[in-house]
């Protein structure tokens, strides 16, 4: 299980009213959380709300002024044992994938960083061509994409790519940072129906950080709403049409408008 238990963030921000000097803005108040095994949390939000740095402190990348994460139990920060537990645990897929993938490197390097950390922890050599076309078949791509580079291939593609990387070091848990937003509304639902079939195959749990309800509600069974740092609902997905939050109402309320519009074209 993973488990954020009331976190706070800040940064430091410079002073404009003196030459030196700087106050320290706070962006997460008290968040918890808690992700189970095998389910997919979606958190949602607008820009600026606080989502990514919420996903940062999640995959280990910063440290929270206060509060605890926490992975199986195993705080990830403050030991080598913790953040080694998180490494061998957590992948993540970020929105951009045209940088997430190094531009000089073929596929088969991109999906061997993946392997590379897979070999470490369990300390022997992997059978790499066919482990690359095993993944490949997994993304639902052609095994001769191997020896493709990133420029070769188009964003859906080269985000099936950048899946295979994180799940060629078999984790428990993957990360996605809006991690099909840069894509149109077809190959959104083909990335979305590939994490869904990856999830039950593999027996993953996810967590996806969007401000896409759409989305959410294709792939998740919780969501979490974050509103300029603060958590103002948490709750099942099949019972967001509860929700009381203001941001959740108007998207959901625009969701109805479009439905009713298509409905009307469809007479
Ligand atoms: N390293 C940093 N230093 C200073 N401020 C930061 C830093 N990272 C984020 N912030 C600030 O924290 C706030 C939340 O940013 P964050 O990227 O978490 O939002 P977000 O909800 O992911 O937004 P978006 O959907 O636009 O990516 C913003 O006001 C941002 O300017």
């Amino acid at each position: 299980m993973l488990e954020l238990k009331d976190i706070c963030v800040s940064f430091r921000s410079e002073r404009q009213d003196r030459v030196f000097g700087h106050t320290r803005q706070q962006v997460l108040f008290d968040v918890s959380l808690s992700v189970k095994k095998g389910t997919c949390l979606g958190i949602l939000g607008e820009s600026g709300s606080g989502k990514s740095t919420m996903g940062r402190v999640l995959c280990g990348l910063l440290r929270p002024d206060s509060g605890e994460a926490l992975l199986d139990g195993i705080p990830v920060y403050g030991s080598r044992a913790g953040r080694r537990n998180l490494q061998n645990k957590l992948s993540v897929v970020f929105q951009d994938y045209t940088t997430s993938a190094n531009p000089r490197f073929r596929v088969k390097d991109v999906i061997g960083e993946g392997l590379t950390v897979r070999e470490r922890r369990e300390k022997r050599r992997l059978d790499r061509p066919r482990e690359i076309a095993r993944l490949l078949e997994l993304v639902g791509l052609p095994a001769d994409f191997a020896g493709r580079f990133p420029h070769e291939l188009s964003g859906g593609q080269l985000q099936r790519v950048c899946i295979a990387r994180a799940v060629a070091c078999s984790p428990e848990v993957i990360l996605f940072d809006e991690a099909i937003s840069s894509l149109d509304a077809h190959t959104q639902v083909q990335i979305m129906d590939l994490l869904r079939e990856l999830k039950e195959k593999l027996g993953l749990t996810y967590v996806f950080i969007t401000h896409d309800l759409t989305s959410i509600t294709y792939l998740c069974d919780d969501v979490l709403f974050l509103y300029q740092g603060h958590v103002t609902e948490y709750l099942p997905v099949s019972r967001i049409s509860e929700t009381k939050d203001e941001y959740a109402r108007r998207l959901l309320e625009s969701i109805v408008v479009f439905d009713t519009e298509e409905r009307k074209d469809a007479v």
